[in-house]
Order: structure tokens, then sequence, then C-alpha cells
């Protein structure tokens, strides 16, 4: 049985640099098996998706990371790309919102029910070119399992143009889901699977559903929420990356603690196997 997740209002979420004794308590003593996601959460948001590079310091810092505990990457992106951009080869890496997952021990694993998608997402590739190409600002990222429409340089007057694409795509090419993210619509095949369900997948092929292991996942969007909903009934622990206020006062999320950046997180990455 699925239980809805807990929800709180980001700004009553407790600050983890403040708060640093209570998530050390939440850990119990427990190894913390560390999930990251990337844009948001290691690198700042920033005006197009190939400018979000991770600093040296933050490539540092996850590095020192996982030389002593579990750290898997678990993004949006593409995982060729998220694999790239944070450029250390240990790491197990989830792409495509979690649909596309390898190991550097199992190679890149075959996921039960997941199957191939590249005709559908082929023509939501296409279908968002033509649509979105004439909007000035548009950008279509496509991805293995997921295709993104992205707008934060698109002008509120054409907006409602792109939105109108968006809408064509979900009535011509059926059998996929819409998402939503920071200034961007991702486009997926219609199954049940999404980060968290990822990150309970690999808890159990790296064999860390133990109770010597406490999953924390660090994230920041939308898509994230599916991961701190999952760990909620694993015992986990979810920091969002979020300032208490962002201008959405209504916010909710299923995190456990917050921090108000990405500069924060390696600060807390730092502390947390010092
Ligand atoms: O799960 P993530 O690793 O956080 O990936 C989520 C999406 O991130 C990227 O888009 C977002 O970041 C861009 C760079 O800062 C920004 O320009 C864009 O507006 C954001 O939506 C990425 O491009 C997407 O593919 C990911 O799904």
């Amino acid at each position: 049985m699925t239980t809805e997740p807990r929800l709180r209002n980001v700004r009553d979420l407790p600050h983890a640099l403040e708060a640093f004794e209570a998530l050390g308590a939440a850990l119990n003593g427990a190894v913390p098996a560390i999930f990251l996601d990337y844009d948001g959460t290691l690198t700042p948001i920033v005006d197009r998706p190939e400018n979000a590079i991770l600093s040296a310091e933050g490539r540092a810092v996850v590095g020192a990371l996982a030389r002593r505990v579990p750290v898997a990457v678990v993004s949006g992106r593409d995982r060729p790309d998220v694999e790239a951009l944070v450029g250390i080869d240990s790491l197990t890496f989830a792409g495509s919102h979690g649909f596309d997952i390898r190991t550097p021990e199992a190679g890149v694993l075959s996921l039960e029910g997941i199957g191939d998608y590249t005709a559908l997402m082929n023509d939501v590739e296409r279908v968002l070119n033509e649509g979105l190409g004439p909007i000035a600002g548009a950008l279509v990222e496509r991805k293995r399992f997921s295709a993104a429409a992205h707008y934060r340089l698109v002008s509120d007057a054409d907006y409602p143009a792109f939105r109108a694409a968006l809408d064509r795509l979900l009535e011509t090419v059926p059998g996929i889901k819409e998402k939503t993210g920071k200034k961007v619509f991702e486009f997926q095949p219609a199954i049940d699977w999404d980060k968290g369900k990822a990150v309970e997948h690999l808890l159990s092929t790296l064999k860390l559903d133990d109770a010597g292991h406490r999953p924390m996942f660090f994230g920041d969007d939308v898509t994230d929420e599916d991961a701190f909903g999952a760990l909620q009934g694993l015992g986990g622990v979810g920091v969002l990356a979020a300032p208490a206020s962002d201008g959405d006062a209504g916010r909710v999320s299923a995190a456990d603690f917050r921090v108000d950046n990405p500069d924060q997180v390696l600060e807390l990455l730092r502390r947390l196997t010092p």
C-alpha cells in the first residue's frame, strides 16, 4: 500500500546546517547512502542547461564524499550528459529522472517494466521541435527517456504559444506523461517510474537497504519530491535546497531539512564526512 507523503511548508523545514545535531540524530549512527540531484542542488540554476557547470570545489567535495560513503547522482538530465558534467567515474548515475541507471560495477541496469521507448521519444522530440521551433528562446532538450521543453528564455508574450504547442503534443502523441520543473516541462513514457522508485531500486541493487545504511536525498525541484516521499517510508533523510521563502510562500515539501542553495549543499556534504 502506498501512503501519501507527509508535507510541510518549506519555511517550516529546519535548516540542516543550523540543526546539524538533529540531522545526525536522524541518521542514528548509520552510514549515509547519499543520492544527489544535479541542477539547483550541486550547481546553481542558470539560463541555459549547457552552462550549469560543476565547480572544481564541488567536484572535489563529491569525490571526497564518495571515497567515504556510497554516492549516486539521480538527475533529470540524460545520463551521459550528467556523467560528463560530474566527471567522477566511480559514482552510480541515474539519468532521465531515474529511467536510465548505470553503476560502475554492473553497467547499465535493465529495469523491469521499462522498455525501449526510442520511437516514442523520437516522436515527442519531432513534435516539440516543430511546435517550438518558431518560438524565440524555447529550447528542446532530448534525453534517452525524456524530452524537456524549456521556457526560461521565452518572453511572457510568447508563453501562450509555447504552452499551446505542448498541449498539441499531448493531444497528438499518446502514451506520454508531463512533469513540471523549473521553467521546464518534461515529457516521459507514461509508466509508473520516477526518482523515488529509482532510489528504492538502487538501495536494493547496491545492497544498501540494511540497518547499517540510511539513505539521504538532496534535491531542489518538484521531481525530487518523489524521492523525498519515498525516503519517508524508508527511514531516510531528505534535504531540500531552497530558501525558506523563494517567492512561493505556499510551497510544500516532503523533505526533512533544507539548506538555502548549492553552496550550502556542499558545506553540508563536507560536514557529513569530516
Ligand atoms: O534532476 P536535475 O538534475 O535537477 O535536472 C532537472 C533539469 O535540470 C536542467 O534544467 C534546469 O536547469 C537548467 C540549468 O540551470 C535551467 O536552465 C533550466 O531552466 C532548469 O529547468 C536540465 O536541463 C533538465 O534536462 C533537467 O531535467
